[in-house]
């Protein structure tokens, strides 16, 4: 089939990807000219795992193509995803400016029947919505489409190859009936396509991220019950996600969710819910206690090594919001920077693939370390923000030599509160014993 995906981030760029691998003929546009350059010239714009194989492969077959014209994605194919960023605005809400300006020029450049689907995350209407501004400008027959995506950073590829659903919201069989075709292959090993209203679909994929959110933010108000009352995390995790009414999948507590997602997604459902005289209480907790946990190892730290940290210097391993990810949006490091440069702190930090993107926010305010011992040098203490792999087992001996005291604060709970004791560390994690 012939595809056009509107907005080559995280979600289009895996999404035109993948479907060119399934045989398609995909062109991808965006408006940002030096990202389509640099995709012409065969470079994958983000780091996410095993995409580049698939990059490579479909532009070698000439079945993936990218332009800055919405005109020629128009021509090229029949369904047109919108991929497109749906940012948090002022008040909470989905910016949909992005998702309506495409859609008032799908009107007036539409000239065949074409299904429009919305792939980026949207508020419930939303479909309604960009119907009525496609209608406008429109003289040919359309449909639009609801396909939320649930993909993860860093599983994208393996995630859009074997979803565990496909959820396609629409009111027209001719629509549903060529979104079928085109997801057919993903389906195979019998995971199921869902059809339901728009609505529904919409929903759907609110619903979903700010369980996980929720569930996530539970985990973190009981981590830090135990710290107040001596018990361990770890194992009231387990003992809970053995149950599979529970599960054992988002009960790992940290330093709070981030990512472009989540955060953006659970206010976006909470000012739905304001929107339709419905106050959803549960996600105002999640909101607020998300927000305190970003920074939970600060007061710890404080009480460490004091308020003022002037002429101390902190490290820190890893920036982007989880592993597996150049992503820094909403990043708890971030959150823990800014707390840390504000007490007067000079800071190093090391990720093996967010440095660039930190770089650019926040240029010579931090120190930037070519490898993680590197990093940690004549510090005062580290502290671990994001679970790369590579942190897992570090050489602790190192550990003890490059800092000035061997402190860890870890944000996601990485070693066994017995090793540090037996490594001779002042250990601080979430929800578990600290190690003086
Ligand atoms: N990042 C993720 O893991 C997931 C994101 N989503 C949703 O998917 C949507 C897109 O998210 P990301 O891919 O992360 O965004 P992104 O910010 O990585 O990418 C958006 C792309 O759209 C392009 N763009 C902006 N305006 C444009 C226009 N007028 N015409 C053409 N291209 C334009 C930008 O240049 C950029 O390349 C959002 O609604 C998000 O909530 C859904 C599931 C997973
Ligand atoms: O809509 C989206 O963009 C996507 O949002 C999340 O995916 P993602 O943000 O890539 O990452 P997750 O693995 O879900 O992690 C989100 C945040 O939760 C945190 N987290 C996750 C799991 C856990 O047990 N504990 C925890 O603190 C992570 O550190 C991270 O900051 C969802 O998992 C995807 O299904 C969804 O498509």
């Amino acid at each position: 089939m012939k595809i056009t995906v509107v907005g080559t981030g995280y979600v289009g760029l895996v999404t035109g990807t993948c479907l060119a691998e399934t045989g398609n003929d995909v062109l991808c546009v965006d408006i940002d000219k030096h990202k389509v350059t640099r995709m012409q010239n065969r470079e994958v714009p983000i780091y996410e795992p095993h995409l580049d194989i698939l990059f490579e492969r479909n532009i070698n077959a000439g079945r993936l193509k990218f332009t800055t014209s919405l005109e020629e994605g128009l021509a090229h194919g029949q369904i047109i995803f919108l991929a497109l960023p749906t940012p948090e605005d002022e008040d909470g809400s989905a910016d949909l400016s992005y998702v309506v300006g495409v859609a008032r020029n799908i009107g007036k450049l539409m000239t065949e029947y074409r299904v429009i689907v919305d792939k980026s995350t949207v508020p419930v209407g939303t479909a309604e919505k960009v119907t009525a501004v496609i209608a406008e400008h429109a003289t040919v027959d359309f449909d639009v489409v609801s396909n939320p995506e649930f993909l993860r950073e860093g599983f994208a590829v393996d995630d859009f190859m074997k979803p565990e659903r496909i959820v396609i919201g629409s009111s027209s069989d001719r629509a549903t009936e060529l979104m079928q075709r085109l997801y057919k292959p993903f389906v195979r090993s019998g995971n199921p396509i869902l059809i339901m209203d728009e609505k529904s679909a919409e929903l759907t994929k609110y619903a979903s991220n700010s369980f996980l959110a929720a569930k996530i933010t539970f985990m973190n108000e009981i981590a830090n019950f135990c710290e107040r009352v001596g018990a361990d995390v770890d194992k009231v995790r387990i003992g809970m996600g053995t149950d599979s009414r529970i599960g054992k999948r988002f009960l790992f507590p940290g330093i709070g969710y981030g990512g472009s997602c989540f955060p953006k997604d659970v206010k976006a459902l909470h000012k739905s819910g304001k929107d339709n005289n419905y106050n959803f209480q549960i996600l105002d907790a999640v909101i607020n206690v998300n927000d305190k946990q970003k920074t939970a190892l600060i007061p710890k730290l404080v009480k460490h090594l004091g308020d003022d940290l002037t002429g101390k210097t902190i490290s820190i391993w890893g920036l982007a919001f989880k592993p597996e990810t150049d992503d820094i949006r909403e990043a708890p490091s971030l959150y823990i920077i800014d707390e840390l440069l504000g007490r007067g702190a000079k800071i190093s930090v090391f990720d093996p693939e967010a440095m660039d993107n930190v770089k650019a926010k926040l240029g010579d305010k931090l120190e930037y370390a070519d490898s993680m011992y590197g990093a940690i040098a004549n510090t005062d203490a580290l502290i671990i923000c994001t679970e790369w792999s590579i942190f897992r087992t570090p050489n602790f001996t190192k550990l003890r030599e490059n800092l000035n005291q061997p402190i860890i604060f870890d944000g996601r709970n990485l070693y066994d509160v017995a090793d540090m004791e037996k490594e001779g560390f002042t250990y601080f994690s979430i929800g578990r014993k600290e190690v003086l």
